[in-house]
């Protein structure tokens, strides 16, 4: 592996260890070009520093064009930790991590991902003012899913109004894919509407929660399948909240429905992939527009997380989806290159080219402080 040619869109990548803690971790900076950069980190058991350094580049790439698409005055950035979040975690591990993203002094702002929760960055924090998404007692504003999950729903009722000329869910059927902390939101709003579901998820007890909430909201139209069966199920559309990768040559054959709208992060397998999706008629929704509510609200606490403010800024997604999908339309190009032209227009015309983000010029966003 060449390092340099790995990393060459990047403008850092910082390997982080501390063998007392047995903190092994990654940072990766895509670009400062709106801000300093942002993005969640995230703890999983990689089996190689390839593999985790392929995960950290992807993941902040895509936080740059999130932050761009979502209008929030951040770069594109991400951490990983080697590690299984259900035995590795330590306060000593996070306030270790806590330490490398203070040495970047404010080049990195980070907080929850997949297999890590507020409460782990309770420690991260002693080290470190650049953490956001911390649980609302520490003056954050509270679980990120929540946004998320609704941003999810602008994105499909937007989708349903580009398809069938109304945004109404009510007898719709979807194939919900991981019912975590987001999936779990959407799938309980999708029952509140009406809406029939399928959903996989490997944790059958999280599945009895949904029936049981299901019970209480008076729809029973709940249908769990095996993992592998849920891209083959007739659904109007596939909402993926769990991994990413899971759009590729064999699971976009097997889709039955007319749109993928969900909140995963790197949904294809490659950038191709939304081009085969509208080969076969289905219309993606590029998944960094839909799930950007999450980061709407973590980077809104550097000014005191108003509700109100983040709400506005979460609908917005319904209109940006709208447009993205008649520029692909009007266009002959696929939503995922409409939606980056999008954002690359926003980057250009930045700052980018002048120099990377550093503390030195106080930004309006370290109200905080
Ligand atoms: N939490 C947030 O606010 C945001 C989350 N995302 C992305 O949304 C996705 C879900 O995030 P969370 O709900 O926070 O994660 P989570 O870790 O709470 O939930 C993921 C769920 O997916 C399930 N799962 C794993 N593999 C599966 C498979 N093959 N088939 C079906 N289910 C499977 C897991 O058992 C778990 O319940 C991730 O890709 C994350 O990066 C993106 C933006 C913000
Ligand atoms: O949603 C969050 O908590 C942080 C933002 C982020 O990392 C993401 O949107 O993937």
């Amino acid at each position: 592996m060449n390092f340099f040619d790995e990393i060459q869109e990047h403008e850092q990548v910082v390997v982080c260890n501390d063998p007392k803690t047995g903190l092994k971790a990654i940072i990766a900076i895509h670009s400062t070009a709106l801000g300093p950069a942002t993005g969640g980190c995230r703890m999983f058991p990689y089996t190689s520093f390839e593999e985790a350094l392929e995960d950290v580049l992807r993941l902040s790439k895509g936080m740059t064009y999130k932050c761009a698409a979502a209008d929030v005055d951040f770069g594109g950035g991400k951490a990983v930790i080697i590690g299984n979040p259900a035995k590795d975690k330590s306060p000593e591990l996070f306030r270790a991590f806590g330490r490398f993203v203070e040495s970047l002094n404010g080049r990195f702002y980070t907080g929850t991902d997949m297999g890590t929760e507020p409460s782990d960055f309770v420690h991260a924090m002693k080290e470190t003012n650049c953490i956001i998404g911390l649980p609302e007692e520490y003056g954050g504003g509270g679980d990120s899913s929540v946004p998320t999950a609704l941003g999810v729903i602008y994105g499909i009722q937007a989708t349903n109004q580009f398809i069938n000329g109304s945004s109404e869910l009510e007898g719709k059927t979807f194939a919900v894919q991981g019912l975590g902390k987001v999936g779990f939101k959407v799938a309980e709003r999708l029952l509140l509407e009406d809406a029939k579901l399928y959903v996989a998820e490997p944790n059958e007890r999280i599945i009895a929660n949904l029936v049981r909430r299901g019970e209480e909201l008076g729809n029973s139209s709940i249908k769990a399948v095996y993992s592998d069966d849920i891209y083959s199920v007739e659904a109007d559309v596939f909402v993926p909240c769990a991994i990413g990768g899971i759009l590729n040559d064999e699971t976009i054959q097997m889709l039955k429905t007319k749109a993928v709208v969900g909140s995963a992060n790197n949904q294809l397998k490659e950038e191709h992939h939304s081009r085969v999706l509208q080969e076969r008629g289905i219309i993606y929704a590029p998944d960094y527009i839909v799930n950007a509510g999450g980061l709407i609200q973590v980077t809104d606490e550097l000014y005191g997380a108003n509700k109100e403010r983040i709400l506005t800024k979460t609908k917005a997604i319904y209109d940006s989806l709208l447009q993205i999908f008649q520029v692909s339309e009007r266009e002959g190009i696929s939503t995922l290159e409409a939606s980056n032209r999008f954002c690359e227009k926003k980057i250009r015309a930045s700052r980018e080219g002048n120099s990377f983000f550093t503390r030195g010029i106080p930004p309006k966003w370290h109200i905080r402080q």
